[in-house]
């Protein structure tokens, strides 16, 4: 086993999140401009998010779901002002690919972005049966996605863009103000503490990610994402427990797991962790 197979298992074993450098992820990283981009994946339809304002709010849904071809939607989220546009001039866009059949399907872009697919080595550091999705991630300069955890270990490739990401420990659950499985704390740069009191207590890890890196997000570790560019990611979540702790009807990686699972994920966290 290659050198730095061996430092991943290590660290995904240690269930804390990490910045991994210099892994060939294939040509994607050189090739990935918005021409080829909308060249190889042509018109293909793609539900986005749009929003008026960088920071999107999932709980208050300031932000509208629309349709567009890939090629013109990869486009308008490269420019900062559109001569198109569905709300406002200088709306932004977030693209999370989904499943042919969001509520049955499982996003894979091998299966959605066959062509693109190809340009992309995702690290293959667990068992191709422990593979659950894959999911494009490309967003406007700006944008921000609201804190939120996913019951999967999962690596973030980020292929162009920069972006930074806010972490918080799963055990800091209770400072978070959660609905579901997001925070209501959208600011978490300038919180406003009358409303959120504890967020104070809450611990802030931060990275930044450059085009090429990969952050492991293990599964329940709460992150906040700012594109600081326009930029192009996917994702991949992989299952790390027995398949049967998770449920079959979730195609998006984020319904919690069977009662029992969720308490062997935790104890995770309350042992391993200082
Ligand atoms: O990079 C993003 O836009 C969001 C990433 C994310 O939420 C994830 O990888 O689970
Ligand atoms: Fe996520």
């Amino acid at each position: 086993m290659p050198c730095h197979a061996i430092n991943l298992l290590l660290f995904t074993s240690q269930r804390k999140p990490a910045v991994l450098k210099g892994i060939d992820l294939g040509t994607c990283t050189t090739t990935w401009t918005v021409d080829y981009l909308s060249r190889t994946a042509g018109s293909k339809e793609v539900k986005i998010h749009v929003s008026t304002v960088p920071q999107m709010d999932f709980l208050r849904k300031n932000f509208v779901y629309r349709t567009l071809p890939f090629d013109v939607f990869v486009r308008r989220a490269a420019e900062v002002k559109h001569n198109e546009y569905f709300i406002s001039e200088d709306e932004k866009y977030y693209l999370r690919s989904l499943g042919e059949d969001p509520r049955k399907d499982i996003a894979d872009i091998r299966k959605q972005f066959p062509s693109l697919a190809e340009d992309i080595q995702i690290p293959e550091y667990f068992e191709k049966e422990q593979f659950f999705s894959s999911v494009f991630r490309i967003s406007s300069a700006g944008l921000q996605l609201w804190t939120h955890y996913d019951i999967m270990d999962n690596f973030l490739i980020q292929i162009t863009g920069k972006k930074r990401v806010i972490l918080y420990n799963p055990r800091d659950a209770p400072y978070l103000y959660l609905a579901g499985t997001k925070s209501k704390v959208l600011n978490v740069d300038n919180p406003d503490l009358e409303k959120y009191p504890l967020f104070m207590k809450a611990r802030r890890y931060e990275c930044s990610l450059e085009a090429g890196d990969v952050l492991f997000i293990p599964a329940l570790w709460f992150h906040n994402v700012i594109s600081e560019e326009f930029g192009v990611g996917v994702n991949v979540f992989w299952k790390h427990l027995p398949s049967e702790c998770y449920d079959k009807t979730d195609t998006y990686g984020n319904k919690d797991p069977t009662a029992a699972s969720r308490a062997v994920q935790e104890k995770a966290y309350s042992t391993n962790y200082e």
